[in-house]
């Protein structure tokens, strides 16, 4: 079997939020379980500025979308991911890819739009022996809608089946019907049984309905989005869909995410002084004060309320009364950008709030922490408590989606359990649970080592993802075959 993975980011060429992680790490396992896998993503301006692109080989030039209404040509640039064996193709043309931010709103559909046939000609082009596109939320959704109209009778394209992995359906891709013309898609898309919703164009509703398969990154969440609650005005049609819907929890790269050889943290972690080793370096990084036994509280992530933003911060200054410092790494929605600012003025030598993105900041920050903070509102798997308990710091987090899949409740009875959590969104359970959570840090040190113990031993790694994912390729093969 060969698979096209195509995804709008992809780690470590270009990468805002997890989608990225996943894109870099789950088809260097896929190909390990013995499948053919390649990956196509955009060529980023962002990707010259920090590779090396006279080592990329420029495998085509000068290709046209066949039937996207921007003509500029594109050439194919191929690399590998990090570490592997796997293609990557680039797809690269003129100015289209050049904002700073990826997912800069300007001209979005059009970038979109064009990457997506763009990859299909790519496909056809370079790989035309492709079995299976496995395309991700909303940016490659138009990939399976071109499929099922342009090239129905494409001799190449009209055998390749389709999934689509639904990583946040909180973005579904929402624009003005006449972009259907831009992308020289036919206007009775914009019917209620295909793209039209509420009066605009949903993109993602097009990949659900058009994909044949469709799957999720955790089990919960897979049944979260049927409800009203989760489904963002999706659920309707994912309920219709619900035999072709699946979950599967993402996995986290052992390769690169590796206490003991993680270059970017301060000290390999085995047992726990190396963890307090990795939380006092940290502490002094960020001019915080020393001190082992102060609770140290991080949270990384897009600041958006997907991410429980607001309810972190309307405990932080009943949190900040207690013995802890509270460490931020994020951007986002500039209302909490300016709020967390404000507070650094108020608790300087307690909190470290850095609006930016910093991989490697990140890093110290999963090893060097106590206590991870992940209070989201929804969260299809969430990689950042995955990263955290494979060095050791503590997950506190809301019982939803992924974080009800991998985090389970420390019980000081049977020494069990790899976090804390709570389930109702309110700040008053968020707040409890920190306290919690904050006890058994300071006072019940053997418990703690023991969550250290249990976080530090759970198997994250990709080879289990990575055999439900080809069982899914399979599956979607079988549907286009019609058996
Ligand atoms: N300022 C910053 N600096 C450095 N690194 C930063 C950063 N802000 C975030 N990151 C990194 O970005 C990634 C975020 O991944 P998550 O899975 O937690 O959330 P995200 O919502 O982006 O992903 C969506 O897709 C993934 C993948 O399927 C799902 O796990 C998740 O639930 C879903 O919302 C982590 O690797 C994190 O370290």
């Amino acid at each position: 079997m060969k698979i096209a993975y195509v995804s709008y980011e992809v780690s470590p060429f270009a990468k805002a939020g997890g989608l990225a992680d996943v894109a870099g790490a789950l088809p260097k396992y896929i190909k390990n379980a013995g499948e053919e896998i390649y990956v196509i993503m955009p060529f980023h301006k962002n990707i010259e500025n920090n590779f090396d692109i006279s080592k990329f080989e420029v495998v085509k030039t000068d290709l046209i979308p066949n039937s996207h209404t921007h003509k500029s040509p594109f050439s194919v640039y191929k690399s590998y991911l990090e570490g592997s064996s796997v293609v990557i193709y680039f797809i690269k043309t003129d100015s289209l890819y050049d904002s700073k931010n990826i997912y800069d709103e300007e001209n979005i559909f059009l970038k979109t739009s064009y990457f997506c046939d763009s990859a299909l000609k790519t496909i056809k082009e370079c790989e035309p022996d492709t079995n299976v596109i496995n395309i991700n939320d909303w940016h490659t959704s138009l990939i399976p809608v071109y499929l099922k109209t342009h090239y129905l009778q494409d001799n190449i394209l009209k055998k390749i089946a389709t999934i689509l992995t639904i990583h946040n359906i909180g973005y579904q891709g929402l624009f003005n019907p006449e972009v259907l013309n831009q992308a020289g898609l036919p206007n009775y898309l914009f019917n209620i049984n295909a793209l039209e919703y509420y009066g605009k164009i949903n993109v993602l509703k097009g990949g659900i309905l058009f994909s044949n398969i469709i799957n999720t990154v955790s089990p919960t969440y897979a049944k979260e989005i049927q409800s009203e609650e989760y489904g963002y005005g999706l659920e309707g049609i994912l309920k219709v869909r619900s035999e072709d819907l699946f979950g599967i929890l993402n996995g986290i790269d052992y390769s690169i995410y590796d206490p003991l050889k993680d270059p970017h943290i301060f000290h390999p972690i085995e047992s726990y002084e190396d963890k307090l080793k990795n939380k006092t370096s940290l502490q002094e990084y960020l001019g915080l004060t020393k001190d082992e036994n102060i609770t140290l509280i991080s949270f990384i992530g897009r600041l958006f309320e997907q991410k429980g933003i607001d309810l972190i911060s309307k405990i932080m200054d009943l949190l900040l009364l207690n013995d802890i410092q509270f460490v931020l790494l994020g951007t986002g929605d500039k209302k909490y950008e300016e709020y967390f600012a404000t507070l650094t003025k108020l608790y300087p030598k307690k909190i470290s709030i850095n609006i930016t993105f910093d991989v490697d900041l990140a890093q110290k920050i999963y090893a060097g922490s106590d206590i991870f903070l992940m209070p989201s509102k929804y969260e299809p798997c969430g990689l950042g408590q995955m990263y955290s308990m494979r060095y050791g710091t503590v997950p506190v987090v809301r019982y939803t989606g992924g974080l009800k899949d991998t985090v389970s409740e420390y019980n000081s009875k049977d020494k069990k359990g790899t976090g804390f959590g709570f389930h109702e969104y309110k700040e008053a359970d968020l707040l409890y649970t920190l306290m919690k959570a904050i006890y058994f840090h300071q006072k019940r040190k053997d418990d703690w080592t023991n969550i250290f113990e249990n976080c530090m031993k759970e198997d994250f790694s990709y080879e289990k993802t990575a055999k439900k994912y080809i069982e899914l390729y399979k599956i979607a093969l079988d549907k286009k075959r019609g058996h």
